[in-house]
């Protein structure tokens, strides 16, 4: 059945039963159905958001080209059967106007790695986030593990907040090659895309490394992508929580513009300790 479209605050009021809620900001890809098939079973009614955030986006990013694919994105909701898209106006979202001066203050966790390359991008995500879990009022809300720092962030808030919302994550859903599903992965042209590969071997040649401490892994990483010729924003390797590494469970996070769009990937790893006087 074709999912009902609702725009305003009432519509959403009136659904009944337990909500599972499922972000997006459109263009939807296969990474976002496999997040709407898992949120499916959590709740009696199943919103996927679509919404392109304006105030995630700083002066001279992508805000007006982002990929906008309103009729394929309804067929897709429907296959991973979902309820109710909302699809609001800016002004719903927005009442104040873009300037809004109540906006959610992600801390340091939100001016590190990505927030470092984007200083008001988790201002901008927390915000539309904590709106929408307002209008929708979701049980539980499911996000992708691609976005691994705005995941974390997430919880932070639902944390900080005391938000009555349960927050679950999904693994990053990939290409036959690897390359992590985007919907900015339609800009590159096919001599990008072949080396957009780069970013998930080097994540695997980093958590080959691994046993021999973030250093190697991290080094690992670069000499991969550079054998692409990427030159990435950062590679980091973190803890599970994107603090400093220690032995055992960490993460590898790896951002970098490969032509045009700017793409992310970040997988798990576990570090064994660097070797004596390294
Ligand atoms: N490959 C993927 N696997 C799993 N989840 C994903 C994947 N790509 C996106 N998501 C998740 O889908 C949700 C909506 O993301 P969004 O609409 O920004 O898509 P996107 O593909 O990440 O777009 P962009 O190219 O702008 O980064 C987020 O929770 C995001 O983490
Ligand atoms: C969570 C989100 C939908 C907020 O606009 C966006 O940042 C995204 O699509 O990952
Ligand atoms: N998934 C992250 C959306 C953005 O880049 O704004």
């Amino acid at each position: 059945m074709s999912p009902r479209v609702v725009r305003t605050a009432a519509e959403l009021r009136a659904l009944e039963g337990t909500i599972a809620l499922v972000p997006t900001m459109g263009a939807l890809h296969d990474g976002h159905v496999q997040l709407m098939k898992h949120a499916r079973p959590l709740a009696d009614t199943l919103v996927a958001s679509i919404f392109v955030n304006p105030t995630q986006f700083a002066a001279g990013e992508d805000l007006d080209s982002y990929p906008r694919t309103w009729e394929a994105d309804l067929e897709r909701c429907e296959e991973a059967g979902v309820d109710v898209v909302f699809a609001p106006e800016v002004a719903t979202m927005y009442p104040a106007g873009l300037d809004d001066q109540v906006m959610v203050d992600p801390g340091p966790l939100g001016a590190i790695l990505e927030g470092e390359q984007r200083p008001t991008h988790f201002r901008g995500v927390l915000t539309v986030v904590a709106k929408l879990f307002g209008l929708v009022r979701p049980d539980v809300a499911v996000f992708g593990e691609k976005d691994y720092q705005q995941l974390a962030l997430i919880r932070l808030m639902v944390d900080a907040l005391c938000l009555d919302v349960e927050v679950v994550g999904c693994p990053t859903v990939r290409e036959a090659d690897g390359l992590a599903m985007s919907s900015r992965n339609r800009y590159l042209a096919p001599d990008e895309r072949q080396r957009a590969v780069a970013l998930s071997q080097a994540l695997d040649a980093g958590v080959a490394a691994g046993s021999h401490g973030p250093e190697a892994a991290r080094a690992a990483a670069l000499a991969r992508l550079a054998d692409f010729g990427v030159v990435p924003d950062y590679v980091a390797v973190t803890s599970p929580d994107l603090g400093d590494p220690t032995p055992g469970e960490a993460r590898i996070l790896i951002a970098a513009r490969v032509g045009k769009p700017r793409l992310l990937d970040n997988r798990a790893l576990t570090l064994g300790r660097a070797p004596e006087g390294s």
